[in-house]
Parts: structure tokens; C-alpha cells; sequence
């Protein structure tokens, strides 16, 4: 499908997309090109790219897809590095979190080449990051958004499209407004939420005994808070606005549930935990079960 792949940030969610494709036979050759010497020798160590590029001409020279993998606030600059060597045939796209931000980062540093990118993001990942954290079968049976622009060719959105049903995903499309609204609720907002109580515990002065006593609620809820601070920065601040919002509503649901309590209003507050307990099964039922990954046919 693809003779040459090139990866910008091989970690977790790059260097995963690149062993799944490679899994696929649907590269014929990989390049990684990576911010830390280190990350991008333990890549090529753990068979997740054929190549460490020695420079951005070097890689983009025949590249068909590039996918930029890293930190939402690197995609302007890494763009922008890698402007004066597109060839009219590469499709670009990316994988980050958040979309506006992206688009705009696209617009400015591509100019009339925007057409050439097609905004992307897979709805699977975990808190370990890297490329030791990558695993072959991250997106099996996962969602992945795509946000194509005006300017996109159908079949530069079909390629993209392609290499991640090759991962086994399934193809999503969203407006960029759309999908920075509904991952401010269910994505950003639960990771700002997880870090924000660890941090508040780790605070107080009997911090060490708190963490003796934390059983496996307590981990389960802050899982996400062992993600990647930098990736996370840059995720909240891209998408301030809507997080902003979210966070403003969730604020009044604990006020609420605050004055409940304080009011010993155990009804009411067990009309908030039992509708909480209904949507989520309604949710894993409806939504977790049924996309259920298929098996690998390769296999
Ligand atoms: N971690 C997750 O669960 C998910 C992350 N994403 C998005 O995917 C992107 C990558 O995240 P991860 O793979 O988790 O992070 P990661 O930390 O595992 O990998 C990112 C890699 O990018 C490299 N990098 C940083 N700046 C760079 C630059 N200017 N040029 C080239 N390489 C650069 C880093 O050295 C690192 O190896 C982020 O935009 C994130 O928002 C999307 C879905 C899930
Ligand atoms: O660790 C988890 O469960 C996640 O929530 C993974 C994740 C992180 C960021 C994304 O943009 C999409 C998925």
C-alpha cells in the first residue's frame, strides 16, 4: 500500500501505528524521524522503524504517508521543517488529541499545501509512553476520527483512511469543533480530573499515608494521572476553551452534590450515583461491548 512511511515521534501512539502497518504488509519501508537521539535508537532497536532519519530532507525524499506523532505544540514547527521538501504525491497526517489547534498549526505552516494534511486521531491509547510502550494491536477494533479539511483530495482521505483500517480501526468523521467539544468531556476532562486529585493528596502532609491505604478504586480512577505531563500540557492548552466549559459544569455538579451532602440529602444523592451507575452500563453495553475488537484475520 505504501512504499515509504515516515513517522514524526515514534513513541506509543506512532511507533504502534507503525508495527500494525508493518503487521499488515503495508509499508514497505519505515522511517522514523524523532526529537530524542535515545527514543528514536530504542525505535529502531524494537524493529518499529527500518531507519532513523539523518535529516528532514533525507526522510521526506519518496515518502508516501507521514504521520506526525508528537506533542500537539510540535506540529507547526514539524510541518513547517519539513515544508521545503514536500513532493506533490506525500499525504501528511497526524494523530494528535486535539484538532482546532492542529488545523490552524497546519494552516499557517503549510499554506496553499494544507490540502496535503489530513487531520487525524486514534481513539486508543494508554498511560505508558514511548516507544516501549507501543504495541501492534493498540488500534485493533478502535475508532479513529478523521477531520478532513475542504481542501483535502477524497482519495488523500481515503489513503488515511486505508492505513488505519490496515491497523484495524474503524473511520469516524467529525468537524474539528465537534471533536475537540466531545474529548473536552470525555477525554480532557477526566485526565485534568485524575491528575488534579493525585496532586492534591500527594500534597497534604500525610500524604504517605493516604497512598498506604489507596486500594484498586483509587488506582482505577487515577490510571490516566500516569500519562505524559508534556503531552497533557499541550492537549489542555490547545483545547482551553472547551475545556474551560467542561470543567465549569463539572464544577456545578460538585456544588451540587456538595450542597447534598451537606444537607444529608441522601436521596438526592443517591438519584446522582444511580443515573451515573445507569449511563454507565448503558454505555458499556451499548457502545464498549458491540465494538469489541474483531480477531486478527492475519492470524
Ligand atoms: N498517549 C495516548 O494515549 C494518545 C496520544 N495521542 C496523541 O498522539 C501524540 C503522541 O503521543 P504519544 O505517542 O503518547 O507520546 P510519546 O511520548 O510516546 O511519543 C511522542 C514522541 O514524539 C517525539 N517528539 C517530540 N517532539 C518532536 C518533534 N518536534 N519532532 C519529532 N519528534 C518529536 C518524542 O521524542 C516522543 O518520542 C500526541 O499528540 C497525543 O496527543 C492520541 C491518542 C492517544
Ligand atoms: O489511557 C487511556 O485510557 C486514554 O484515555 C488514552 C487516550 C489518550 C489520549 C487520547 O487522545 C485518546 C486516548
Amino acid at each position: 500500500m505504501f512504499d515509504k512511511l515516515v513517522i514524526f515521534g515514534a513513541g506509543l501512539i506512532g511507533g504502534s501505528f507503525a508495527l500494525a502497518i508493518k503487521h499488515a504488509g503495508a509499508a514497505r519501508s519505515v522511517v522514523g524521524v524523532g526529537r530524542s537521539p535515545e527514543a528514536m535508537a530504542r525505535s529502531l532497536e524494537l524493529g518499529i522503524v527500518d531507519a532513523v532519519a539523518d535529516s528532514v530532507a533525507g526522510a521526506m525524499r519518496g515518502a508516501d504517508l507521514v504521520l506526525i506523532a508528537a506533542p500537539v505544540a510540535q506540529t507547526g514547527r514539524i510541518l513547517a521543517s519539513l515544508l521545503p521538501f514536500l513532493e506533490v504525491g506525500t499525504v501528511l497526517t497526524d494523530a494528535g488529541s486535539t484538532k482546532s489547534d492542529v488545523v490552524a498549526a497546519a494552516r499557517a505552516a503549510l499554506g496553499d499545501k494544507v490540502g496535503q494534511f489530513v487531520p487525524g486521531h486514534p481513539i486508543a491509547g494508554r498511560e505508558s509512553n514511548g516507544p516501549d510502550a507501543a504495541i501492534v494491536d493498540l488500534y485493533r477494533g478502535k475508532k479513529v476520527v478523521l477531520t478532513p479539511l475542504a481542501e483535502n483530495a477524497t482519495h488523500d482521505v481515503e489513503r488515511v483512511a486505508a492505513a488505519w483500517r490496515a491497523c484495524g480501526a474503524v473511520i469516524h468523521m467529525l468537524t474539528p469543533r465537534e471533536h475537540d467539544k466531545v474529548f473536552a468531556a470525555v477525554s480532557h476532562l477526566p485526565h485534568l480530573l485524575a491528575y488534579a486529585l493525585v496532586d492534591d493528596i500527594a500534597n497534604k502532609p500525610h500524604a504517605g499515608l493516604l497512598f498506604q491505604y489507596a486500594a484498586s478504586g483509587f488506582r482505577d480512577f487515577t490510571r490516566i494521572a500516569g500519562s505524559s505531563p508534556e503531552m497533557w500540557r499541550d492537549i489542555s492548552l490547545a483545547n482551553q476553551g472547551a475545556l474551560l466549559e467542561e470543567l465549569d459544569g463539572y464544577i456545578a455538579q460538585l456544588n451540587a452534590l456538595r450542597a447534598m451532602l451537606a444537607q444529608a440529602d441522601g436521596q438526592g444523592i443517591e438519584a446522582v450515583y444511580a443515573n451515573a451507575r445507569h449511563a454507565r452500563e448503558k454505555w458499556i453495553n451499548a457502545i464498549e461491548l458491540a465494538e469489541a475488537p474483531a480477531p486478527d484475520s492475519a492470524e
